[in-house]
């Protein structure tokens, strides 16, 4: 079956990018789902499986990040054997990237070349802001465009109140009330979905990701299951999934998201906090840290009822786990890169055959 790569976002710019592969003999698709090192890939004659090319592991020994992920425009090699090898990974206009929490501060791709970032968060049982504000900052500093989706409208009394109210923590994001199984709802979603155009979806597990994924594609494409009888969501998306909308774009559903880490080095928490940005612009001192300074336009702004005390706090408490990751990564980035050099230096000596060496290279 036949997959018009154009719905899905294919353009003269790609085109570009993957010309030198394409020369070499690869074809390109984009990479619908990943499960344990299998990519699913979306190419013009069908789906087809793929695992990495050596020269690709290679690589992603010194940076995981440019694994291949759901979003990504790729190059394929088909060899004799039938294999279908991802050989190279096209530069990713946009991706989401959550910071390792817990364990492990490596950050993990969640999405890559979606156009819109989508924080869905449900409006019954009560929205959680700070979850909000943590996902729009990752949507920020994505390069798409982002919003907002309040799931569960049809279970409170008033949701475009509560959509106002909502709206205070994502200054200047459009915030969507919807039902997601009612389709008359999601149509002003529409217009993130047109024909090329990649419509990204971020959330906790069950705030109803994949019942808007299925409604808007019009066919149950993704397992939803019912809700545990405590409320909470369960937990059962286990794969981050592309699917093309019919006459439009495409929708990527990603899998529950239980921790936010934010990523130090770009601007997405001021431009989540740009109310809060925009004040300490004003303070009378540039280095004013907000807690006691004569003339701080941030607390006169809390005294005088304009800031809501509550986003000051999140963003105060945002900003130090910053500075705490920071900190942390600096000295783990140390050693990883220790261990790393030897490890990819011991693969090359034993890679000078130069299988899946890349055109122009
Ligand atoms: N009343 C109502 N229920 C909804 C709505 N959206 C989702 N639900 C229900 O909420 C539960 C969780 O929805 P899912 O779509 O599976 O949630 P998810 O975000 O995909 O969750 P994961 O697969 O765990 O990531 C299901 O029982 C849905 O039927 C809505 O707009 N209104
Ligand atoms: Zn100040």
């Amino acid at each position: 079956m036949s997959i018009n790569l154009g719905a899905l976002g294919w353009d003269a710019g790609w085109a570009d990018s993957f010309a030198p592969y394409g020369r070499s003999g690869c074809r390109f698709g984009r990479v619908g789902r990943v499960d344990r090192g299998v990519y699913t890939v979306l190419a013009a004659d069908g789906t087809v499986r793929a695992t990495a090319a050596g020269r690709l592991l290679a690589d992603a020994a010194r940076d995981l990040l440019i694994l291949p992920v759901a979003g990504d425009w790729v190059a394929l090699r088909d060899w004799p054997d039938r294999r279908t090898t991802v050989e190279a990974v096209l530069p990713r206009r946009t991706a989401v990237i959550r910071n390792g929490a817990g364990r492990d501060s490596l950050g993990q791709v969640l999405a890559t070349n979606i156009d819109t970032a989508a924080v869905v968060e449900p409006l019954d049982p009560s929205p959680d802001e700070g979850r909000i504000e943590r996902l729009l900052a990752l949507a920020h500093q994505s390069g798409a465009t982002p919003i907002l989706v309040l799931t569960k409208a049809d279970r409170v009394p008033d949701p475009a109140g509560l959509a106002d109210l909502l709206g205070r923590a994502a200054p200047g994001v459009p915030v969507y009330p919807v039902c997601g199984s009612d389709p008359a709802s999601l149509l002003p979603l529409h217009e993130h979905l047109a024909y090329g155009r990649t419509l990204g979806l971020f959330g906790a597990s069950g705030v109803g990701k994949s019942t808007l994924v299925n409604t808007l594609v019009g066919t149950s494409v993704l397992a939803t299951r019912a809700l545990r009888a405590d409320g909470k969501g369960r937990h059962t998306t286990t794969y981050r999934a592309l699917v093309p909308v019919p006459d439009g774009g495409s929708v990527l559903d990603t899998p529950g998201i239980r921790s936010v880490g934010l990523d130090e080095t770009a601007d997405g928490l001021d431009r989540t906090f740009a109310d809060v940005a925009g004040l300490a612009a004003e303070c009378r001192f540039a280095d004013c840290r907000h807690e006691a300074e004569p003339g701080c336009a941030v607390l006169a702004a809390v005294a005088d009822g304009s800031l809501p005390p509550r986003r000051l706090a999140s963003w105060r408490k945002l900003q130090a786990e910053l500075r705490w990751q920071a900190d942390r990564r600096g000295a783990r980035l140390a050693a990883v890169d220790r261990a790393e050099t030897r490890r990819v230096r011991a693969l090359a000596r034993r890679r000078v055959d130069g299988r899946g060496t890349l055109p122009g290279t």
